[in-house]
């Protein structure tokens, strides 16, 4: 029986064979927040695990006897994230590798990728904020990367509209947020959180009230800063019972501080970092290790307006 003559049929043409295999989970993304004291750190990786070596009989004839599920590969991920932390990429790697190759026979070549997104501490224009230790906030980042400034001009002959933006920002707190006390009705699964990682991509657009060239022209350079300030500033601050009330106090902290500004937009996707259950594994997750979920998410969008200003922001500009 040829390799393809499965259920005793002659293969069709000529006998095939199976050439270069691989297998395993990919973009595993893994949070692991090490707790020092109220200094937290965070490794973020995304870690794709690829498996090689018999296994014929799972291509050929759907025996299984040689294949660990892939299911398994991402789980020994979160595992070990646990077990043996995130030291570097390379370290974590080399376990991962190490691991599959020496614990299962039939399994002769394992190649673990890993991405790694680096986060810097936000730095405050808070002096007094409660939340520095030694000039850094403790619980509070922003992932590398510069974010994108945006800017649309608006001219009839007469008035000026100049919204001014961002997008792109991406801030985490490791702690200080909560989610609890919501609606429940018979589809609601979701469990009270006391202690969660709040993280979201702020896209905003806000809207300055010069109008017209009689009136004094904003530093846009320096309203831009400042305002981007202010909304990490609310960020870090907030401690949080929704993503809804991070969203109006970033808002408010912007218009309270900038006298130019009249109104401001968020998009704001709720980038959910859920807990991943080791118990299996006979291990505990003391708020450490993490599954970041790129979707779905929940979008959260609002606008905040100083008293009495005119809503001028469409409503689909933070959403494009
Ligand atoms: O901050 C949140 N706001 C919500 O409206 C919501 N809904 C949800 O499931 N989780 C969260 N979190």
């Amino acid at each position: 029986m040829t390799a393809n003559s499965r259920n005793g049929r002659p293969a069709a043409g000529r006998p095939t064979l199976l050439g270069q295999n691989q297998y395993g989970k990919a973009e595993n993304r893994v949070v692991k927040i090490t707790r020092d004291g109220d200094t937290h750190h965070i490794k973020d990786l995304n870690v794709s695990v690829s498996l090689s070596g018999d296994m014929e009989d799972v291509h050929y004839s759907g025996s299984n006897a040689n294949c660990l599920p892939t299911d398994t590969t991402k789980n020994t991920v979160y595992a070990f994230a646990k077990e043996y932390g995130i030291e570097s990429a390379e370290q974590f790697g080399i376990h991962l590798a190490r691991h599959f190759v020496d614990s299962q026979e039939p399994i002769h070549r394992a190649r673990i990728r890993i991405e790694e997104y680096a986060w810097d501490r936000i730095g405050t224009s808070d002096s007094n904020s409660k939340f520095i230790g030694a000039d850094e906030v403790q619980h509070s980042f922003v992932r590398r990367g510069q974010e994108v400034r945006t800017a649309q001009i608006t001219y009839d002959g007469e008035k000026w509209q100049v919204f001014s933006g961002l997008k792109d920002l991406t801030v985490m707190n490791s702690t200080n947020s909560e989610f609890w006390g919501y609606v429940k009705d018979r589809y609601t699964t979701l469990k009270e959180a006391y202690d969660r990682i709040l993280a979201t991509q702020v896209t905003g657009v806000w809207r300055h009230n010069w109008t017209s060239d009689d009136q004094r022209m904003p530093n846009w350079e320096r309203s831009y800063e400042k305002a981007k300030q202010h909304m990490l500033d609310a960020f870090v601050e907030t401690y949080s019972l929704s993503l809804q009330q991070t969203l109006y106090q970033m808002g408010a902290r912007v218009i309270n501080g900038r006298s130019e500004i009249d109104e401001i937009r968020f998009s704001l996707p709720n980038k959910h970092h859920f807990l991943v259950d080791l118990e299996p594994f006979g291990l505990k997750n003391d708020n450490e290790v993490y599954f970041a979920a790129d979707r779905p998410y929940g979008l959260i969008e609002a606008t905040i307006l100083r008293d009495g200003a005119e809503p001028q922001i469409p409503v689909d500009m933070t959403n494009l």
